[in-house]
Parts: C-alpha cells; structure tokens; sequence
C-alpha cells in the first residue's frame, strides 16, 4: 500500500480552506437552503438505511473528503486486502477476515494458495460440532446433553462474540452461553456458581493461545471440571479450543479434533467470522451464524464495488475524519437505540481504537495530524440521562451515530414508539438546539418576569449544530447485524488508509503485558520492592502491607 502523508494531498489543502468557510455555518441554514438535503445525503443498503444529512457538510464539503479517501489511495487499499496482499506490513500478514465470509466461495488467496479449502473445512467442522451440542447428541461425561456454554478469551476471542450473541439472543437456542474474559477470579467464579459439570462446555478462545488472562481462566474452569468429573480422559467431552497454535493447544490438553483452527491472517478484533464465532453459532444455531455472513458478504460486495460517494463505510470513514481532522473532535459516540445492543459501542470500542489508536504512519514516521478517535457510548435511552447533558452544551463536538430497528424484538405496549420517538427527537434537538427568542418566548408565555428571564436564559439555550448519522434498520436480524458490523470494519480501514497508519497490528497493548510478567514474581513474596520508580514502587510495597 502507498504511503501517503494525507496533510500533503491537494484535497487536504483545499479542505483546511473550506473548513474556515464552514466552521461557522449552522446546520440549519443549510436545511433551509437545500430541499432535497435530507434525500441527497441518504443511502439505503439492503433493510439499513442512513441518513446523513445532518452533519456540517455541503456538497463541497462532500466532494472534497471523497477527494481525499481518492487521493490517499482508498481505492488501492480495497484491492490490496481484498487480494490478500500483506497489508499488516509490521507483522507480514494479510488482512483476510473478508475471505471467511466469502459465501459465493470465489476463489481467495493469500500468497498464492487459496485459502476457501480450509475456510471451508472449518466451517463444516463448526456446523457439525454446533448442531450436535444443540441438538443434545453431544453428551458429557455422565451421559447428559450440554446445557451450558462458557467461552473463555479475551479481547478479540471475547467482545465480538460477546456483542453478537447479546444482540441475537431473540434467536437463541436452547444452549445458555456464558463469557468469562477478566483474569479477575471474580469473573469465572461468580458464572461457575450455578453451573453444573456435567452439562457445561468451556470453548476456549485464543489466537496465540498464550494470552495470561486466558489461559488462567482455562486453568481454573480445568481445575473446577476436574474437581467434579475426577479423570482427565472426560476433559474431551468438555473443552474445546479456538486458536491458530496447535501446539499450545496440545499441551493445554485439548484433543486435535476439538481444535478449530484459523490464520494468522485473521486480526483478533476481526475474528468473530472465523472459528472464534463457535460459541455464537451455539447460543444462535449454525444457520443463522451463516446468516451473519452472509450479511457481512453483502457489505464486503457493496464496499468493493460501490462509487465512493454512494459507498457506506467511505462515507462514514470521510465524516469522521471530517470531525476528527478539522473540527478537532477527540471522540465519536456510538449510541444504539436497541437494549440487544448494549455492548456494541464496546466492541467497537476495541475494533476501532485497537486499530487506529497509532502515531506513527506508515513509513515510521510520527504523524503531525490526529488520527483514531476515542470510541464510546451506551444504548438509548439510558445515555440520554446520563452523558446527554454534554453532548448538547458542553464545550467539546461529538458526532454520534445514532442506531435503531423499526421493529422492535419485543413490541410490548408502546414502548417502541416511545424509544424512536427519543431517538429522532435527540438527532433532531442535536441539530436545531434552541435559539434564545425561543427561550425568551416560552418563559414569556409561561409568565415568567423579565428580570427572571433574563437570569436564566442563557442557560436554556441550545447552539445545536451538533453533528449526528443515523441508521435506521428494519429489523435486528443476524443478517443486518452482520452487514453492520462489516460497515463499520470498513470504516476504520477506511480512516487507517486516510491516516496513512496500519490498522491491523497493535504493538500498543505489549508494554503493558510485558512489565505485568515482570511484577508477578515480585508480588509472590512480601519482600520491599525497589526496582521501579518510586510511585510504582511504593504501590506495590502498599499493596504487600494491605493484603
Ligand atoms: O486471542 P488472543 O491471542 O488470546 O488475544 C486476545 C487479545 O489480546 C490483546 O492483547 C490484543 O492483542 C487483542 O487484539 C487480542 O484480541
């Protein structure tokens, strides 16, 4: 892939002009300007559709950032991964999530071999095992079907699976699923109690299979299974290993064939198409984890041939960087209005920072411009009582992104109207805010004095302008939540390109882990510690005295 510092483009420059002709334009000029605005920035893929409209853009604006994805080499970054070329240069990997849901089965390659053969044979080896614990043919070691699945693994092995199986549990089957990811011993043990050996399955899931936090937690479910089931020849019925280190896996003591493999090519925050998808298609059933795909296939398709300015994930990408680049906003909130969703803010929490949060580009260099921004958020409404307040008056921009199903899952009384009725009233408040005659008017008509009026109404006005997308989709099926996923993929391989930063390593969370592997030893005794700085140091000596 090029490299292209985005600051030095032609499109960059003429951006930094336009910024200072649109930074003080308001969003509602713009509406009043343009009938056809809302029509002009929408776009409709499959049940999902985005509009667009209400973000501090005019078609120059529009033009100008799908100048820039051009100019900074989008469009050669797309044929790069889709090619399976090595575009995660810092380990010499390919970036090749998109071939595990390749549901038309053209041939993928990665350095010349195909890679569908396998991918294949895996998912086979997944519909299999899934239907049999399912169906209740797999039995534990007492003869009895499995009624509960723990999956151990953290990071990548742990948020996807962890967000979809909670966005699809409409579609569960009769399997109880369980994540344990914390090496908290809190963690594992507050979701044993309860649980019965001979009815659980632990799946273990870890790339490396080496990670601290995993494999503490696989030894404990080990020790706890064995308390129970005595013999080590039951450990077969019981645990079953996700990862792309066969070895490790042998000596953790779990038989080849309940090993599912997959590749180095696969990144861990990706990997929720691949093997580590087990424990979704046990709590959904292997075909609606095929539906899952199939609808992030269908992403990968309109991402790979779609014009850039009817391209999903190239403008979500050029409007984050839009704000993120010139408006200078630090942040970007994802705020489904769906409860099913409750941990998709996190997951992409990881999925973009863990991509983006970078400065150096990708010549080695330090950047001298803003890349990944910071990822947050909560379901709606409960974020509207929470963190709201600053969303609409505080002093910093926050684009969100607002998502919801038309149809509700559970459509009791009238609580899904109510819900919408939320989530169009906030993108629209976001916008309009309220102008101080506004405010003067309404404590006029309430009688208030002028001499209140005038205490108070400064704070009861609200700017507006504030920028949001939203995405309304027909309903929250495994389809449409995997094509979301993929949109949102694509946007940060979008951003990274633009960033001209690699995406797909994350030599960021090593430090950490490496200095922890230091620590262990030292806390094992009760002798003072002096070997680190003094704040450390004096941590680790309170800690020795208070435990
Ligand atoms: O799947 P394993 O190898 O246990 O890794 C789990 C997680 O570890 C973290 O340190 C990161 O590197 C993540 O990207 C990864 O998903």
């Amino acid at each position: 892939m090029k490299t292209v510092n985005p600051t030095s483009t032609n499109a960059w420059k003429a951006l930094e002009a336009h910024y200072a002709e649109m930074k003080n334009v308001h969003m509602n000029e713009l509406f009043s300007a343009d009938a056809d605005r809302a029509e002009k920035f929408s776009l409709t893929f499959e049940d999902i559709f985005v509009d667009f409209s209400k973000n501090i853009i005019d078609e120059k604006t529009f033009q100008l950032l799908l100048d820039l994805a051009k100019e900074t080499g989008v469009a050669e970054g797309i044929k790069s991964m889709f090619a399976g070329e090595h575009i995660n240069q810092t380990e010499d990997r390919a970036v090749y999530h998109v071939a595990l849901r390749n549901q038309s089965n053209a041939p993928m390659s990665v350095d010349g071999e195909d890679v569908m053969t396998e991918v294949n044979h895996v998912k086979r080896q997944m519909k299999e095992f899934t239907n049999k614990v399912v169906s209740g043919e797999w039995k534990g070691y007492t003869g009895k079907a499995i009624t509960d699945v723990v999956n151990i693994g953290i990071g990548g092995s742990d948020l996807g699976p962890y967000m979809v199986t909670e966005a699809l549990k409409p579609y569960k089957t009769n399997i109880d699923i369980h994540f344990v990811s914390n090496v908290d011993g809190t963690h594992i043990s507050e979701t044993l109690k309860g649980l019965n050996p001979e009815t659980t399955l632990f799946i273990i899931a870890s790339k490396t299979f080496t990670t601290q936090e995993t494999m503490t937690n696989a030894n404990s479910a080990r020790e706890w299974f064995l308390n129970a089931a005595k013999s080590e020849n039951h450990i077969m019925m019981h645990f079953v290993a996700l990862s792309t280190n066969e070895e490790k896996v042998r000596e953790f003591g779990i038989a080849p064939e309940n090993m599912f493999r997959f590749w180095d090519w696969v990144g861990g925050r990706y990997s929720l198409w691949s093997a580590i998808g087990l424990s979704i298609a046990c709590s959904i059933g292997y075909d609606n984890y095929e539906e899952l795909l199939e609808g992030a296939h269908a992403m990968d398709n309109h991402f790979k041939s779609a014009e850039f300015g009817e391209n999903l994930p190239i403008i979500l990408a050029v409007l984050g960087v839009w704000y993120n680049n010139f408006f200078g906003a630090e942040s970007h909130a994802l705020l489904p209005y769906d409860q099913y969703m409750h941990r998709f803010a996190a997951y992409f929490q990881q999925g973009d920072m863990e991509s983006n949060g970078k400065c150096v580009d990708r010549a080695g260099n330090p950047v001298d411009y803003q890349t990944g921004p910071i990822i947050w958020g909560e379901p709606g409404t409960n974020g509207q009582h929470a963190f709201y307040q600053l969303i609409h008056q505080g002093t910093k921009l926050i684009p969100a992104d607002f998502i919801a199903p038309a149809v509700s899952q559970n459509p009791i009384g009238d609580h899904h109207p109510k819900l919408l009725s939320n989530f169009f009233a906030q993108t629209e408040a976001l916008m309009t805010g309220k102008s101080e005659e506004t405010v003067v008017a309404e404590f006029k008509a309430a009688g208030k004095s002028d001499e209140e009026i005038e205490k108070l109404k400064t704070f009861k006005v609200f700017e507006g302008n504030r920028p949001t997308n939203s995405i309304l989709f027909k309903k929250l099926t495994p389809f449409t939540l995997g094509a979301m996923i993929a949109m949102y993929e694509h946007k940060i391989f979008v951003q990274g390109v633009m960033w001209n930063i690699f995406s797909f390593d994350q030599w960021g969370v090593e430090l950490g882990k490496q200095l922890a592997n230091k620590i262990l030893p030292e806390l094992q005794n009760d002798d003072k510690v002096a070997s680190h700085d003094s704040s450390t140091n004096q941590l680790i000596n309170k800690y020795k005295e208070m435990r």
